[in-house]
């Protein structure tokens, strides 16, 4: 069923809300991710008005985390001596009541993998954000035949993982592809915002995922809004972004320069979220 008006206005004037809340408070993001996203992901942060910090060794993490607004964990590079610290700030951030992001790149491409994805879903990440094929790997708790970190599934494959997901661990699910889709279990959006050739810039899902992380740590008691409202406003900058691109490097100049200069009108009008069955 579409949407009335009223509906699609509440979603963009709250994602509008949300990016002015970001630029006004500019929270601190701490990111342990791996070694192709933290450029993109940095950067990301900043042109949205966060502040991040590539924080990872496990020494650090007791001094650091409690000052961070929240955390996003990525696994992309995972080695086994990045764990330890990986789950310590998610612990910390937990019971600091901060909340924390999960991105499971991969989940389903080793049981080395997939086996740490499982013991951080255990840490009650407040949001997980993955494509289709990392988030039916992490629902079905199996692995299997996959792309690596690139996606085999249609982010709607994925939709009944998601939820399931979502009522087994308690986190909001978010799926990344043509349509995100977000859920709680029981609540589905989709943000239909964004362009094909994001797929073609390594770590835009990476970033998106810390965009998330800010948007939650402006307003963590609507977890589910902000990580609909940061799924499309990233989504935006990329449809602003491909107008003025001519293939993947210009677009990732373009969609960075597009996120930081959004404006209310902008957002009010392309902001492109609706109720799922
Ligand atoms: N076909 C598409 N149309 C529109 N937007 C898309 C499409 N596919 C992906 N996107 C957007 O691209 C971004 C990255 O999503 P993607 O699913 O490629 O993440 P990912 O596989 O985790 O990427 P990475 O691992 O490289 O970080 C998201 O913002 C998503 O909305
Ligand atoms: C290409 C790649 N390999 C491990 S992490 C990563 C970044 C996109 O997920
Ligand atoms: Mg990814």
């Amino acid at each position: 069923m579409e949407d009335s008006p009223e509906e699609s206005r509440g979603w963009g004037a709250q994602a509008w809300a949300q990016l002015s809340a970001v630029r006004q408070r500019s929270p601190l993001i701490q990111c342990i991710t791996n070694f192709v996203s933290m450029d993109l992901m940095a950067n990301t942060l900043l042109s949205a008005g966060a502040s991040p910090a590539m924080v990872h060794s496990l020494h650090e993490i007791p001094d650091f985390t409690p000052n961070v607004q929240a955390l996003c964990v990525n696994v992309g590079t995972l080695t086994d001596d990045w764990l330890p610290a990986m789950k310590s700030a998610a612990e910390l951030a937990v019971r600091l009541g901060k909340p924390w992001v999960l991105d499971p790149v991969a989940a389903g491409a080793s049981g080395f993998r997939l086996r740490a994805c499982l013991e951080l879903v255990g840490l009650r990440p407040s949001v997980i954000r993955g494509n289709g094929s990392e988030i039916i790997a992490l629902s079905k708790a199996s692995v299997g035949p996959t792309k690596g970190v690139d996606s085999s599934h249609e982010s709607t494959d994925a939709v009944e993982a998601a939820k399931s997901l979502a009522q087994a661990s308690g986190s909001i699910i978010a799926v990344s592809g043509a349509v995100d889709i977000v859920t709680d279990g029981e609540r589905v959006v989709g943000a239909q915002n964004g362009v094909a050739m994001m797929q073609r810039i390594t770590a835009t899902g990476c970033s998106v995922t810390a965009l998330v992380a800010a948007f939650v740590a402006i307003d963590p008691l609507h977890a589910f809004e902000a990580t609909a409202s940061a799924l499309s406003i990233f989504g935006i900058a990329g449809e602003i972004g491909m107008d003025m691109a001519k293939g993947p490097a210009s677009l990732r100049m373009h969609l960075l320069d597009s996120l930081y200069g959004l404006d209310q009108a902008t957002v009010l009008r392309r902001v492109n979220i609706i109720n799922l069955p």
